[in-house]
């Protein structure tokens, strides 16, 4: 299916779904006491409710132009002739039931499948002046351009400091420029007041949430342009969450963004636009509040209605 670009729809706030209901909901929804929720809750207000659809970009360039990508695991056909811009400074949803494809997609785009033995990509992701499932591609240099932060937090056995100065000492870089970009990446990733009198100290004394956050420090110390996040928040709790969504909508000022998630409320939350994915296949691309309130296939409205999934 052609993606649709969809320039004109109506603001979330004028719409059936309420931002701030979803929140509510998602909240109680979950696994959490009456008084966490109470405290969740508080927090989410003094972080101000996230409203993506004041920072969407309608005329948004397009950073990585993925045309009629097909993945192969050996035999086993995992994404079928899937298409969609991924647009500058943008928040990208990837959304879909287990085992639609979500992951293979995103690791496509900065050639994370390549260690899967068998695996095999065709298509186009053209990015810049080149197309990253080219062979000729530095993989190396690709994966420092397009970062990656996964499910779960995995930081280094290694002090705080460490863990964000590995990538640069890998690139050589000056004692000094590195002291400067630890600050830099714990800064923007709204970890430094927590840890700067412990930089030396194992990052594996953090909690979950500052585990992840430091994952997205250590991902922009070597200054990507994209950053891929395959269900960041999926092993965190709402606190740890609210705080992670709360730094994917600073971090969209200056990187573009993808997010697989499972957690619609969470898509509704931080992203611009957003791709439903089923079985391998893009059955619906649209800005976020689109696609949830007004899509336009059935599997869509199926999916976002719970009546599978
Ligand atoms: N390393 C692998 N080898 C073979 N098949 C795989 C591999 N990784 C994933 N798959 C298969 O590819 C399909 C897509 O998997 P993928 O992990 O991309 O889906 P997903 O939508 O991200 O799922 P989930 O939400 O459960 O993480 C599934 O059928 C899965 O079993």
């Amino acid at each position: 299916m052609e993606p649709q670009h969809l320039h004109s729809f109506q603001p979330l706030s004028q719409s059936g779904i309420h931002m701030n209901q979803q929140q509510s909901f998602s909240l109680r929804d979950s696994n959490t006491s009456t008084a966490n929720v109470d405290e969740i809750e508080k927090e989410a207000k003094h972080m101000g409710h996230f409203d993506p659809t004041r920072t969407l970009n309608a005329q948004a360039s397009v950073r990585i132009d993925v045309k009629n990508t097909h993945f192969f695991y050996g035999s086993k056909q995992a994404l079928f002739d899937v298409s969609l811009p991924i647009l500058d400074r943008q928040v990208t949803a990837l959304i879909g039931p287990s085992g639609c494809g979500k992951s293979t997609f995103l690791r496509t785009l900065n050639r994370m499948n390549d260690l899967i033995p068998g695996s095999r990509v065709s298509g186009q992701a053209v990015f810049d002046d080149f197309n990253i499932y080219d062979k000729k591609t530095d993989v190396v240099l690709l994966r420092q351009r397009i970062g990656m932060v996964f499910q779960r937090a995995n930081p280094f056995p290694k002090s705080i400091f460490d863990n964000i100065a590995y990538g640069l000492r890998v690139q050589g870089k000056s004692r000094k420029l590195i002291e400067e970009r630890v600050e830099y990446s714990l800064q923007a990733a709204a970890l430094w007041d927590e840890v700067k009198d412990r930089l030396h100290t194992s990052a594996l004394g953090l909690s979950g949430g500052q585990q992840q956050r430091l994952c997205i420090a250590r991902a922009l110390a070597v200054q990507p342009e994209v950053l891929l996040m395959d269900e960041p928040c999926s092993a965190l709790d709402p606190i740890a969450t609210l705080k992670i969504e709360e730094l994917i909508t600073e971090l969209v000022k200056e990187y573009t963004i993808v997010i697989v998630t499972h957690n619609m409320q969470q898509a509704a939350r931080v992203s611009h636009y957003t791709g439903f994915f089923l079985s391998g296949k893009l059955i619906e691309y649209s800005p976020t509040v689109q696609l949830f309130e007004r899509p336009t296939r059935k599997e869509t409205e199926d999916y976002i209605s719970g009546r599978f999934g």
